[in-house]
């Protein structure tokens, strides 16, 4: 299995005269740690969404875990995403009324696959990924998730995204309000995550100082040929 293909991507925002995306390949094997750095504004984050199923792409662009996520609709692909893909974003999306523990759980909550690769006991696993992502003390996990500071909802992010073993996590500059002392060690910790749980990461900074946490890095405007 691949965790992900692409392959002859073409993407335009509505409106927008040129392709923000025309990319003819990029593979990531199952567990390999991806590296993407590139300039503002030049479409990693769209490159992100297309993969995680949040805007339309055309059959057989993009393959994850080898299904064909153009083929997906509506309901369907909400559920594949959940099933197969782990995401921390710019904006962490968690749900500001639910402790850090119910957020981390929600993939298990809409995915059957997710619960049933958490193992015997979620709440045990979440508690676990929690510990070993550095929010050890069971009063933070029992916090509704808008009392936690911006690295702490980072972690929690990161948890959400890694239980149940999706194949691919997906992260779009999870790390843009740490220092770097904490960002090396945030990096480092989701690499080892990502081995333990066979996920394969795709990882978006500007920061390059981070590619060595990772099996290679991608020049994004080698990658991407819109403006060739
Ligand atoms: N929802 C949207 N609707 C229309 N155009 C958009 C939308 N989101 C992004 N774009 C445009 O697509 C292009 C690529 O933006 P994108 O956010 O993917 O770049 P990026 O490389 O992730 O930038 P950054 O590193 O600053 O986050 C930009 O020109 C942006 O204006």
């Amino acid at each position: 299995m691949r965790a992900l293909l692409v392959q002859n991507l073409i993407f335009n925002w509505p409106g927008s005269e040129n392709s923000t995306l025309r990319i003819p390949n990029l593979s990531l094997a199952q567990g390999e740690r991806v590296f993407l750095f590139g300039p503002s504004g030049s479409g990693k984050s769209t490159l992100l969404s297309a993969i995680g199923g949040v805007v339309d792409v055309s059959p057989g662009a993009i393959l994850v875990a080898d299904k064909d996520v153009g083929a997906v609709n509506g309901g369907a692909r909400d559920r594949f995403r959940v099933d197969h893909i782990g995401m921390i974003f710019q904006v962490f999306n968690l749900v500001p009324w639910l402790s850090a523990l119910e957020n981390v759980l929600l993939p298990c909550t809409f995915s059957q696959r997710r619960r049933a690769r958490a193992g015997d006991d979620p709440a045990g696993t979440a508690r676990r990924l929690l510990d070993e992502l550095g929010l050890s003390d069971p009063a933070l996990a029992s916090k509704q998730a808008h009392e936690l500071s911006v690295g702490q909802q980072q972690r929690v992010a990161a948890a959400r995204a890694l239980i149940g073993k999706p194949d691919l996590i997906l992260a779009d500059e999870p790390t843009s309000a740490l220092d770097e002392a904490a960002k090396a060690a945030f990096v480092d910790l989701l690499a080892r995550e990502c081995a333990e749980a066979g996920a394969a990461l795709l990882f978006v900074s500007h920061d390059r100082s981070l590619e060595r946490h990772f099996d290679r890095g991608v020049d994004f405007l080698t990658l991407n040929r819109s403006a060739a």
